[in-house]
């Protein structure tokens, strides 16, 4: 894997007219993950949208090393196209494993996007970051509609990204059982 690093130095973001957060920084490289926590609304979405580089911070700046690769509850999947072939568009272009088998994704490759259930969706979203070998992971709430078995997988599947030298930033207001993370709580820096 490439060298990942993802730094925040002295950030906020204003959404509207209110400023959600603000004197947030942070250094994470290699093999390290922060798990970013807070209730509905503190702010979690726009920060991992100012870390992508989405949306503008209102002060202070982002640097990194590495590609990023962002999954958040848009669904980058043609809907109308078979989950089979609207991942291979991507598995093209990106041209790497997307875990189909591991997800448990193969028996879906017949079954048009748009009747996917929830968290079979979650788990296509999943399959493309996979496939985009990216070593910095930004995740907003990756665990939402999953099933206990499918948490422990997408668990276990970033453990193994931050094991092999990756960087990973988890925004959920749920658990995230990841040994490695580190865990900010987003209100505490509320301005
Ligand atoms: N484009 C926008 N203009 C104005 N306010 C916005 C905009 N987008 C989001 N907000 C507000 O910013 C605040 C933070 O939203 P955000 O989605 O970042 O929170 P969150 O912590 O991810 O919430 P959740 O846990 O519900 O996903 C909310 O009050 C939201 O209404």
């Amino acid at each position: 894997m490439e060298p990942a690093r993802l730094s925040a130095r002295a950030l906020a973001c204003r959404r509207g007219e209110r400023v959600l957060f603000r004197g947030l920084s942070f250094d994470l490289s290699a093999g390290e993950a922060l798990h970013v926590a807070g209730p509905n609304g503190c702010g979690k979405t726009s920060l991992l949208r100012v870390l992508a580089g989405l949306l503008r911070p209102f002060a202070g700046e982002v640097s990194r090393e590495g590609a990023m690769a962002l999954v958040d509850g848009r669904l980058a999947l043609d809907d109308h196209l078979p989950l089979g072939r609207a991942l291979a568009f991507w598995g093209r272009l990106d041209g790497h494993d997307q875990h189909l088998d591991r997800l448990g994704l193969a028996p879906l490759a017949d079954v048009p996007v748009r009747y996917l259930s929830t968290g079979q969706k979650k788990r296509a979203a999943i399959a493309r970051l996979a496939g985009q070998n990216a070593p910095i992971w930004l995740l907003d709430e990756p665990l939402n509609g999953l099933d206990t078995d499918a948490v422990a997988l997408v668990e276990a599947m970033v453990a193994d990204h931050t094991g092999a030298g990756g960087v990973a930033i988890i925004a959920s207001h749920q658990p995230f059982r990841l040994a490695a993370a580190r865990r900010l709580h987003l209100p505490d820096h509320a301005a």
